[in-house]
């Protein structure tokens, strides 16, 4: 059996519908009125600031937490009042996860494994901890444990899964390993809800992401569509060594009236050309022209889900409304 076999989607169809979903803790209120749609097949990415009120988002879809106010309803569900019903349909890897020491991967698969579970084996294959059925957890690398907690999220066949932190404490190589396991996901149409704050990783995992501050939504969209949005500034730099003043000043003058640059700044020899997009396309054809030779520590830094996040959470914060 392969992954594609488990998860009828019809593409588009609601699974996760909030409408102003707020939760406080004592008199602090960390989810205010968020409203969230996770649409089937899809993996939708939460990120944003620590205490942005994510996990309590998450606990409040999988029945964890009681919402305080706001309308929730989970593959067609109340999450916190048919809690029994909805539960063994959502696969969920928590922040928190962890098992015994001892218990080992073929034990753990079994003790998961509930009336729809099929295809244990299949997955334990496609996730590369065959051989290890018989290894303690405690003996597992952090890589290997994590794909043994999407193993356990996708044993019993769920049509929402949710992962919560998912490479947090994860070396370089196992966060591959890891992203390769959840593009797999993807790529066989698995409704994912995934919390991050690997912005990297939202980039390359999600293809829609929601950014949160102080329990609300600040923005949605494509990765892309929200750095076009908060985080458009490129910046080309180079070493411009003319020794003569004059040819550097019209350079820096031609390049200062290129299309899409903004500004063209020269220090201790290097220049850095700041604009839009375009400005990548018509620096790199001004070199060529030019007839200079492309300068060998040429780098073009491009704005990224990170300068964007960190434009949203800088930005002024909406008092009025919030509890
Ligand atoms: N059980 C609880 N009791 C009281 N306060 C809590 C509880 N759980 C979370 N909080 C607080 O609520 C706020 C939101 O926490 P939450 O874990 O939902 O945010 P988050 O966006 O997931 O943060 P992080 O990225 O750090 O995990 C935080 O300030 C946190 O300290």
């Amino acid at each position: 059996m392969t992954i594609t076999e488990f998860h009828p989607v019809d593409p588009g169809d609601p699974v996760v519908t909030v409408r102003g979903l707020t939760k406080a803790y004592g008199d602090r209120t960390v989810v205010d009125r968020l409203d969230l749609d996770v649409h089937a097949g899809e993996v939708l990415g939460l990120i944003g600031a620590n205490g942005a009120g994510k996990t309590t988002t998450v606990e409040c879809l999988q029945g964890l937490r009681r919402p305080d106010a706001g309308e929730l309803r989970v593959l067609g569900l109340d999450p916190f009042h048919d809690a029994d019903r909805l539960r063994p349909q959502i696969g969920s890897q928590l922040q928190s996860s962890g098992l015994p020491d001892r218990l080992r991967v073929g034990e753990a698969v079994a003790l998961f494994a509930g009336p729809r579970a099929t295809g244990a084996g299949a997955l334990l294959e496609q996730f590369g901890l065959d051989d290890k059925r018989r290894s303690p957890y405690a003996g597992l690398s952090g890589g290997e444990r994590q794909r043994l907690f999407l193993v356990l999220a996708l044993l019993n066949r769920p049509r929402l899964v949710i992962l919560d932190e998912l490479t947090q404490g994860l070396d370089p190589a196992a966060r591959r390993e890891v992203w390769t396991a959840v593009a797999q996901l993807r790529d066989a149409g698995t409704t994912v809800l995934l919390v991050t704050h690997e912005l990297d990783e939202a980039e390359a995992l999600c293809e829609r992401v929601v950014a949160m501050r102080d329990g609300r939504v600040m923005d949605q969209g494509t990765p892309a569509e929200l750095v076009a949005r908060h985080a458009r500034e490129v910046t080309v730099r180079f070493a411009l060594s003319d020794t003569d003043l004059h040819t550097t000043a019209d350079a820096l003058q031609s390049l200062n009236r290129l299309p899409g640059v903004t500004g063209v700044t020269r220090d201790r020899g290097q220049v850095a050309i700041r604009g839009d997009r375009r400005a990548i396309a018509h620096v790199g054809a001004w070199l060529v022209e030019s007839g200079r030779t492309i300068p060998p520590d040429l780098r073009v830094d491009v704005p990224d889900l990170e300068s964007a996040l960190l434009t949203l959470l800088d930005s002024p914060t909406d008092k009025e409304g919030v509890a």
